[in-house]
């Protein structure tokens, strides 16, 4: 079993809020995050698949086409968008990073899939100090 890793980034917008609490009960739980004009962040995002190697190529997969993958299926969806707003993998969900990373997961998964490697992790950093890691459910 080995492991591949690609990298990619995107900058976007959300908030952290809930629409059935007020304002005070917003900022209370989730601080400046729930500034009503929102904010944004430059994500950074690791994706990472796991597989047998073909020996032919000594690939694990064609780097070219996970990236084509995580482009069209995330990247294309989230770059320079509003989380909250534009985005749909992620509508009726809370823009926090660790949903963000496990509504990535769910839509990247069956695209691994059908390139016979299975999808291990995502990593997604919303601040170079603060990230999340996740390994599907
Ligand atoms: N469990 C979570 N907590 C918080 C999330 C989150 O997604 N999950 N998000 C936020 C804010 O959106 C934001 O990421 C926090 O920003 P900040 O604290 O400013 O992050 P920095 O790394 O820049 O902060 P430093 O204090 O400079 O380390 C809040 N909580």
């Amino acid at each position: 079993m080995i492991y591949i890793t690609r990298r990619e980034r995107f900058s976007a917008a959300h908030k952290l809020y809930r629409e059935d609490w007020s304002q005070e009960q917003n900022e209370a739980v989730f601080g400046n995050c729930s500034n009503p004009n929102w904010h944004g962040h430059n994500y950074e995002l690791f994706v990472t698949v796991k597989g047998e190697l073909d020996p032919e190529t000594g690939f694990l997969i064609d780097l070219k086409k996970m990236k084509q993958i995580i482009l069209q299926h995330v990247i294309s969806k989230l770059d320079h968008r509003n989380i909250n707003l534009d985005v749909d993998f992620m509508q009726g969900k809370r823009a926090s990073t660790e949903v963000i990373a496990m509504a990535i997961f769910d839509v990247l998964r069956p695209h691994f899939e059908a390139e016979n490697v299975q999808l291990h992790a995502v990593k997604l950093y919303e601040t170079e100090n603060n990230f999340v890691e996740y390994f599907g459910g």
